[in-house]
């Protein structure tokens, strides 16, 4: 679904190198010490459950951008805080600006450059040193909301090897910083009107002991001093899983314990901010909001130190997925992740949720049946549901979000390799070619895709397969099989009335046979038993139709019919399944995408095996073909006939020789050629015509004389040259279309006796989409008349009629 993404980790030379100098311990009870759970009997959070979202905090660019390897530049900060501002993010920490000049200028650029939105609010981040307070409350001076953010650590292991504090002098610490952050804020709201909120976080919470992390707090909103119950005054105390060291549910058990022992609450929001050093960031924010958290702080996509800050993409859209709005947009997924991967040179996981680039796709057969049959099923229902004006529930087997929800299309869902089954290719089939093959026909296609895939030990891409139905199933000109359907006509056998629907049926085509035209006749019930039929007696290919279904392709004018056949040989084991074959045929008519459909499915019975030889005496030659017979032509009249005419004279004498036990003389052949082309008779015949130059660039008008069956009509048009001015004349006579597909001259004779032959093929169109083709030949004196006699010859073989 989604390209490659982003940049990726690239290992630097002090990275940790794993090796095997370290052990697991078989009791590591002996090293490692177990949480030690909270005495919260009457928890709760458990039975709660989330229906509205969070206040949000973004601190990729604080918490995220002091994990990477290198610090995001000023224009890479730019772009994260625009994309989070595009994802809806009210509060944003921006920096760390005692950290550094970058960070610093950062935020005075956006508060200067006025890049931050009326109610967004700017937060920054300090430690409790007086000189990074002021440094910090300087930087967002100014801006019209802003969050000074303070941390100490309070848990026992930093307050006694970091800080090498006593409690009382942690608790010291955290209200002596408050007060100064206090007295600079008041200063500065006076000078600069910026209305400012305060955060602090107890570091290490989880590791706090819960009754000291309430009793720091209490002495810091004391020191604060003026806590509001409004959202814009409240104080918040963060509540950070600095580390991760325990399930998510004593978190959880932390978070109610606070919110239920910490006084005048109403005063307070409730932030918090997990990492994810045992996989459970996005768990332990879920259950935290559930105990009483409001806000929860972390980064898009879960950069953040080590593990990661929990990830607000998964948390938002794992709210959407119950119906909850979560206030953040995710519409445009892509462009989050192209914009977070630059800037901080870190990739997305393939597999991380929502966002992956496999996180949508099935590759396995269970569960690519089961979603194609959840598409199914979830269309009806959304028709049903739209027409009762009712909810369309989104309800997929294996797909918890709509795809297309988040800027997604559908086609990754199913990807096609050795563990794929057959619904998943046919859902492939059905999305890119419209076609929705019968069920055991998936069986017998899911086989050919299978062969290939296991074969080749890869993935099969859209194209393999769609590639390989047209290749199995002889569809497009390329893919030609041994016998192709060129032209046919299906009527009711003499004597049964046209009426009749139960009336026997005539086939009556050509096919090519590896090749060459062969004209073929057979009868049956109907069009598709006929062309069995026809097989049967002309080719040696005996079989029966076993299972036959058909749909439409597409709506109105441009509609086509699709049909699905499954041939049997009749003497072989009807269980055998190498003595069946499947056959696909698409056309604009039906009964032409049945019998297209039995040609498919005969292809494949075919393999090598040799096919009987047309019988067709001509002359002295038993097997004559389109080049023997064209032979003849060119001895008897001196007319070299061009390639595809010799195949449309084949079927002619074809078809003349049936009534003769395949038979022709040569002379007979001769002159069916003359009847055919030269057509003595002809409806419409060339009278006079008057050619002349139109314009300097060479058009010409031409006046025709037709003597048309006796009578005289006048036909003017104008083209490129005599014969195209012809045939705009024509066109102007006819209900339909007339293209020139083929021209072709030579002379014949020297000197003074010299005479030109010409060979058109003209195509007609009638209005309702039909198609038919006709040669026609002529040869005379004056190369513009027999051009212009050959034309006519071919408009007579369309036995097109021509308007009044
Ligand atoms: C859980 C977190 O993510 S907290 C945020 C962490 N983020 C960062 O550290 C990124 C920005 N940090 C920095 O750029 C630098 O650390 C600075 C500019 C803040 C300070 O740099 P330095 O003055 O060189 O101090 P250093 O980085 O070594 O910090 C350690 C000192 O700060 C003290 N310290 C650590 N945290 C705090 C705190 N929250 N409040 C007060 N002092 C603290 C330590 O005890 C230590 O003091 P010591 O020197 O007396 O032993
Ligand atoms: C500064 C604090 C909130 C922090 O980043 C953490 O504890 O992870």
């Amino acid at each position: 679904m989604f390209s490659v993404r982003g940049a990726h980790t690239r290992l630097h030379p002090t990275a940790l190198v794993r090796g095997f100098s370290s052990k697991m311990l078989a009791d590591p009870s002996q090293k490692y010490r177990p949480y030690k759970p909270i005495q919260l009997a009457d928890r709760q959070w458990p039975s709660r459950v989330t229906r509205s979202a969070p206040h949000w905090l973004a601190t990729d660019l604080r918490d995220g951008n002091q994990s990477l390897a290198n610090p995001m530049t000023i224009p890479q900060k730019t772009q994260i805080f625009e994309l989070s501002l595009q994802c809806g993010f009210k509060e944003i920490e921006v920096a760390y600006p005692a950290a550094s000049d970058t960070d610093f200028a950062f935020v005075r650029g956006l508060i200067e450059k006025k890049m931050v939105p009326d109610d967004v609010w700017l937060q920054v981040l300090t430690a409790a040193r007086e000189d990074l307070i002021r440094r910090t409350v300087d930087s967002v001076a100014g801006s019209k909301l802003a969050v000074i953010h303070m941390y100490n650590a309070t848990a026992p292991t930093f307050r006694d090897v970091v800080f090498r504090n006593t409690m009382e002098e942690t608790i010291a610490l955290a209200v002596k910083q408050t007060e100064l952050v206090r007295k600079l804020t008041d200063e500065c709201s006076a000078k600069t009107g910026t209305h400012f909120r305060y955060e602090y976080s107890p570091e290490c919470f989880t590791q706090t002991e819960p009754e000291f992390a309430v009793e720091v707090c209490e002495a810091v909103k004391k020191a604060w001093g003026k806590a509001g119950s409004d959202y814009e005054n409240k104080i918040i105390f963060n509540l950070p899983a600095t580390v991760e060291v325990a399930p998510p549910n004593h978190y959880a058990d932390q978070v109610e314990y606070f919110c239920r022992n910490i006084s005048e609450r109403e005063k307070i929001t409730i932030s918090l901010h997990p990492h994810n050093d045992r996989g459970a960031g996005v768990a332990a924010a879920e259950l935290g909001l559930l105990a009483g958290g409001d806000r929860v702080e972390g980064c898009l996509f879960g950069n953040g130190e080590r593990t990661g800050n929990v990830d607000l993409v998964t948390l938002a859209l794992n709210l959407y997925t119950q119906g909850v709005a979560p206030n953040l947009d995710f519409s445009d997924m892509q462009h989050c992740i192209d914009v977070v991967t630059q800037c901080n040179d870190l990739p997305v996981h393939p597999r991380h949720p929502y966002a992956g680039e496999l996180v949508f796709t099935a590759f396995s057969g269970s569960h690519q049946d089961a979603i194609k049959k959840g598409f199914e099923s979830q269309t009806k229902r959304h028709a049903a549901a739209a027409a009762e004006g009712k909810p369309q529930y989104w309800d997929m087997p294996y797909l918890p979000i709509d795809p297309a929800d988040i800027g997604c299309n559908y086609e990754a869902v199913i990807r096609v390799n050795s563990q794929s089954g057959k619904g998943g290719i046919a859902y492939i089939v059905k999305q890119h070619m419209q076609l929705d093959m019968p069920r055991r026909m998936q069986i017998a296609f899911y086989q050919v895709i299978q062969d290939i895939a296991d074969r080749e030990a890869r993935e099969m891409s859209i194209e393999d397969i769609t590639t390989a139905f047209r290749k199995t199933y002889h569809l497009g000109s390329q893919h030609e099989g041994r016998l192709a359907l060129r032209s046919f006509k299906v009527s009711t056998v003499e004597g049964s009335s046209a009426d009749d629907a139960d009336a026997p049926r005539r086939f009556d085509g050509t096919v090519t046979v590896d090749g060459v035209p062969r004209v073929i006749r057979g009868d049956g019930n109907g069009p598709l038993s006929a062309l069995l039929d026809a097989l049967r007696e002309n080719l040696d290919v005996d079989l029966h139709i076993r299972e036959y279904t058909e749909h439409s392709i597409g709506q109105g004018t441009s509609v086509k019919a699709a049909s699905f056949v499954e041939l049997t040989d009749p003497k072989a084991d009807p269980r055998d399944k190498s003595k069946a074959w499947w056959g696909v045929g698409i056309d604009s008519d039906i009964a032409g995408s049945g019998l297209h459909a039995v040609i498919s499915a005969v292809n494949a019975s075919l393999g090598d095996r040799a096919l009987p030889e047309l019988k067709l005496n001509v002359g002295y030659s038993t097997r004559s073909g389109p080049a023997d017979v064209a032979s003849k032509v060119l001895n008897g009249l001196q007319l070299e006939i061009p390639r595809r005419m010799q195949a449309a004279f084949f079927e002619v004498v074809q078809r003349a020789a049936r009534e003769t036990n395949n038979e022709i003389s040569a002379d007979k052949l001769v002159e069916l050629f003359r009847r055919t082309y030269f057509r003595a008779a002809q409806k419409v015949q060339l009278g006079g015509f008057k050619a002349e130059q139109t314009s300097a660039d060479g058009r010409r008008r031409l006046e025709v004389e037709l003597a048309v069956e006796g009578a005289s009509k006048q036909v003017v048009g104008e083209g490129n040259g005599p014969l195209s001015a012809l045939l705009a004349g024509l066109q102007s006579q006819v209900d339909g279309n007339i293209v020139l597909r083929e021209f072709s001259e030579h002379s014949i004779g020297e000197g003074a006796d010299v005479q030109a032959a010409s060979y058109i093929e003209l195509q007609f169109t009638s209005n309702d989409g039909a198609k038919r083709s006709a040669w026609g030949v002529a040869v005379d004196e004056d190369i513009t008349a027999s051009g212009l006699k050959a034309i006519l010859s071919a408009f007579n073989g369309l036995d097109v009629p021509l308007k009044n």
